[in-house]
């Protein structure tokens, strides 16, 4: 990855698309970064931030978050200088500086816009991209596109193969390196790399990883921004105070329709788990919950972000808060009533 001179803080560019584990990966960093301080910066898709959530209790000052649409189409980089130049100043002693895209950016523009950066504290550091293992053949059937950005990025990291047989993880590594040139292709489970890979150093000449300048200054039409992945899709935010009941929320989760390809953020099930929020992911038709303890003096809310290609928001947002429980009465939930929602929880395998 790019030499920095003194002083200079490599930033790099973490891209995957939709719940590949991009957040995973960035959790297992922060964990493991041993002496290095990481900055990040989180770009959400949806309005209500839940990848800078997930990531926000590691980090406290030196997380920022650019909700809200993807970042490779923001209208001037300025936002993001900005947040380079908080998390670059050196009373943030910070020495690495890792952006998590959206699962629909580009990650040819967000490299952009970190080269096109004039802070002299920074200096781009490698895009990393990773590939769910076990969605790899259906997503690139949809997007052919992420065949483009494997060839760009530095390291590859074939997320997930727990998930497939062996022989599959090996078919997979081979199709994935023939799409990349020098780039490091690694196979993982839950995101966890050698933190090395990604704060290791390497001079690229005069390229920038395996993008070429000329590349990177090609110049792009105005409506460009049309072919990006994310034009397809489209997300709904959904927050409630009010808990949701489980067994409608089940009902509408099991029949969710094939284009909602992603859900993420958490769900207050109120009375029928008063101890417990529950962080739910949808990628594919794969879904978990997963509970975890409310903290003290936490407000109580259910936010979901949902993302797809071919989804009737308003419909299911109307769906949504029809699953809210609106008369709560002590014992109105019977005691099987989460019986669905714990059919997908998992016993922990993350770090
Ligand atoms: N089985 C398995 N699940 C994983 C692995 N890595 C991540 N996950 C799960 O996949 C889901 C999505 O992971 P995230 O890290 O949120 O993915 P993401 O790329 O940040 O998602 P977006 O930001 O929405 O694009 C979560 O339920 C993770 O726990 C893995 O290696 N194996």
């Amino acid at each position: 990855m790019t030499q920095p001179c003194a002083g200079q803080i490599p930033v790099v560019v973490l891209t995957g698309f939709l719940g590949s584990g991009k957040t995973t990966l960035l959790n297992h960093l922060l964990h493991r970064s041993g002496g290095s301080r990481i900055g990040a910066i989180v770009n959400d898709f949806g309005s209500i931030e839940i990848d800078a959530m997930s990531v926000a209790g590691q980090l406290g000052d030196s997380t920022v978050s650019l909700g809200n649409g993807c970042l490779c189409c923001a209208v001037d980089a300025g936002e993001l200088d900005e947040y380079l130049e908080r998390l670059a100043r050196p009373s943030a002693r910070i020495d690495v500086i890792v952006v998590e895209a959206s699962g629909l950016a580009e990650p040819q523009e967000l490299v952009k816009m970190v080269l096109a950066s004039e802070n002299p504290h920074i200096v781009y550091g490698g895009l990393v991209e990773v590939v769910d293992a076990a969605e790899f053949d259906a997503t690139r059937e949809r997007h052919p596109e992420v065949d483009r950005h494997l060839g760009i990025a530095d390291l590859v990291v074939v997320n997930k193969v727990d998930r497939v047989p062996d022989a599959e993880r090996e078919r997979i590594l081979g199709v994935v390196r023939g799409f990349t040139d020098r780039a490091a292709v690694v196979a993982a489970s839950y995101g966890r790399v050698d933190v090395e890979l990604l704060l290791d150093r390497k001079p690229v000449g005069e390229r920038v990883g395996q993008l070429s300048f000329d590349d990177l200054h090609h110049h792009e039409p105005d409506d460009a921004h049309h072919d990006h992945l994310h034009s397809a899709y489209e997300s709904l935010s959904f927050s409630s105070e009010v808990p949701m009941s489980p067994r409608p929320l089940m009902a509408l989760l099991d029949s969710r329709p094939e284009g909602l390809y992603r859900i993420k953020g958490y769900v207050d099930f109120g009375a029928a788990d008063p101890r417990n929020k529950y962080a739910v992911h949808a990628v594919g038709r794969f879904l978990r919950f997963y509970p975890e303890p409310w903290a003290p003096g936490e407000s109580r809310l259910t936010q979901l972000v949902l993302i797809g290609a071919g989804i009737d928001v308003p419909a299911l947002e109307k769906e949504l808060e029809a699953c809210r429980e609106y008369a709560p009465q002590a014992g109105a939930e019977d005691e099987h009533s989460m019986w669905g929602v714990l059919r997908y929880v998992q016993e922990p395998e993350g770090d």
